[in-house]
Formats: structure tokens, sequence, C-alpha cells
């Protein structure tokens, strides 16, 4: 009985990821989402709902990023890890297009298990730095991480969460990517959170044709990605500059480059880097 009913919900879990593994192509603006808590330090669910409201109605952004940088996932309990996923995957479910968890550790099965996790749970897809501490020194060893952190979520897309200035791990992309999907058949891309625009650039003119996305994560140079090609983003000021990266998308869409970059100043200014 026990196990007939476990073959049931995995099978329930299967046909959910796969169904939102085959919506919408993820392009566009992805908040990294920050984590509500309440006075005394608890994270704070409640409001979870009025967030994916805000990020749709005022922000135009249908897509986030949980338990990232932004959301200081790696500072939180793999418990409460949890509990943020699934109230995101449960509040965004008619709201939003991607709900991507971050499910990096620095303990392989910790970070296993939080993929599982997010796979039962219906997420659209999941992401995992390098280990940071223990860190793997060549693409093999990253590879060999990554490779059973995503068979996990067999269902759902993979992105490697690419962001040296944090983790130390500086494993050229570019190299990276080549043969990925033997190795990771889930892999879907890339979450690049580095300045490198060079390797950047070689990664989309190299592998693109591949379908690989990359999503690239320094808000304040986003212009100069989507001018090699980017066609989406991750950060944490979409949260709430998500109306001027919008316009600045359609601005580069439209071919008006002086209104775009009038748009990337303005993020500049407002992050004070002006
Ligand atoms: C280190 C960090 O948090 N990077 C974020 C994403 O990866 C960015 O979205 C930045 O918060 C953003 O570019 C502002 O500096
Ligand atoms: C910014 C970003 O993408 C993160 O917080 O993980």
């Amino acid at each position: 009985m026990l196990s007939t009913k476990g073959s049931v919900s995995r099978e329930v879990t299967r046909l959910r990821s796969s169904a939102m593994a085959s919506q919408k192509k993820l392009q566009g603006l992805v908040a990294a989402t920050v984590t509500p808590l309440t006075s005394d330090g608890k994270i704070n669910l409640s409001v979870i709902g009025q967030y994916v409201d805000y990020l749709v109605d005022k922000q135009g952004v249908k897509n986030v990023f949980v338990n990232g940088t932004t959301g200081e996932g790696l500072a939180l309990s793999s418990q409460e890890r949890k509990q943020l996923a699934e109230e995101w995957v449960n509040q965004g479910k008619k709201k939003l297009e991607h709900v991507i968890i971050h499910v990096g550790a620095l303990s392989l099965p910790e970070s296993k298990e939080l993929a599982r996790h997010a796979a039962e749970i219906g997420a659209s897809g999941i992401s995992a730095i390098a280990p940071f501490f223990f860190k793997p020194t060549n693409k093999g060893a990253l590879v060999a991480f990554l490779r059973e952190v995503a068979s996990e979520a067999p269902h759902i897309p993979f992105y490697y969460y690419h962001i040296p200035p944090l983790t130390g791990v500086k494993i050229c992309i570019e190299d990276l990517l080549d043969g990925i999907k033997k190795q990771i058949p889930t892999f879907q891309g890339v979450k690049y959170s580095d300045t490198d625009l060079l390797d950047f650039a070689q990664c989309m003119d190299k592998y693109n044709k591949e379908q690989f996305l990359l999503l690239y994560g320094v808000d304040e140079q986003l212009l100069s990605a989507l001018a090699v090609g980017a066609t989406g983003a991750v950060g944490s000021t979409y949260n709430y500059l998500g109306q001027a990266n919008n316009m600045m998308f359609q601005a580069y869409a439209n071919q008006d480059f002086a209104l775009a970059r009038k748009y990337q100043v303005s993020v500049l200014h407002k992050l004070k880097r002006s």
C-alpha cells in the first residue's frame, strides 16, 4: 500500500514537473528573491503570496530564483530552504512562469536532498553553485558534483550557478559547456554572475545553437550582455527595478540603443555606481 502510494505520488510529481518544464522558454528577467524574516529572525512565509503579486503586477517580473545569493540560501538551514521553496512554488503556481530553486550546498548529500525536494514539489528548474570551501579544482571534479545533484531531479532543467567572486571557483564556462549534455542530460544553462564578458560572448557564440540559456547575473552591465546575445538575466535588482530593466530589454529589441543605455545608466545611479 505504502509503496503504491509512494509510486503514485512520484508519478504525479513527475507529471507536474514535466508539465512545468515544458512551459514557456525562460527568458527576460528573473528576480533573485530576498528571504523575508520576522523580527525574531525566523523565515516569514506569510508574505510570499504578496511578494509574488508585487513582482508580477508592479515589476512585470514572472520568474524567480529562490534561495540564491540574494536570498542568503547558504545561511539558511535545509529545512528553511525547503519551506521557502515550497511556498514559492505553491504561491507562484498560477502566477509565475518559472520558479527556479537554488540547491547548492557544501555537502553533496544535502545538495542532492534539496534537488530531490525541489523536483518533488514541482519546481520548474534547479540551480547549484560549486562547493566553495573544498573546491573542485578542475572541470571533471565540478561536473562530477553537479551531475550527482542534477540526477536527483531528472525531469527538470539544471542551471549551473557561476559566481566566481563568491565561490572562488573559476572554471571557465566555455570549457565547462563542452560536452556537458552527455554528462548531465538535464543541463539547460548557466546563471552567469561574473564580469568576464569575453568568456560570456564566446559561450554565446559557441553554444547558443545547443540551446543553452546563459542568464546574466551582473545587473549593472546587463546591457553589455544583451549586446553579445543574452536573452535572460537573474538578479537582485529585478525585485525593485523590474520595470526599468524590462524597458531596457524592450529598447534593445527595438534597436533604440540610446534609450537602452539611458535605462542601464538609471540602474547604475540607483545602485550608486555612477
Ligand atoms: C553578488 C550578487 O549578489 N550578485 C547578484 C546576482 O548574482 C546581482 O544581482 C547583484 O546583486 C547586482 O548586480 C547588484 O550588485
Ligand atoms: C542575484 C542572484 O542571482 C542571486 O541572488 O543568486
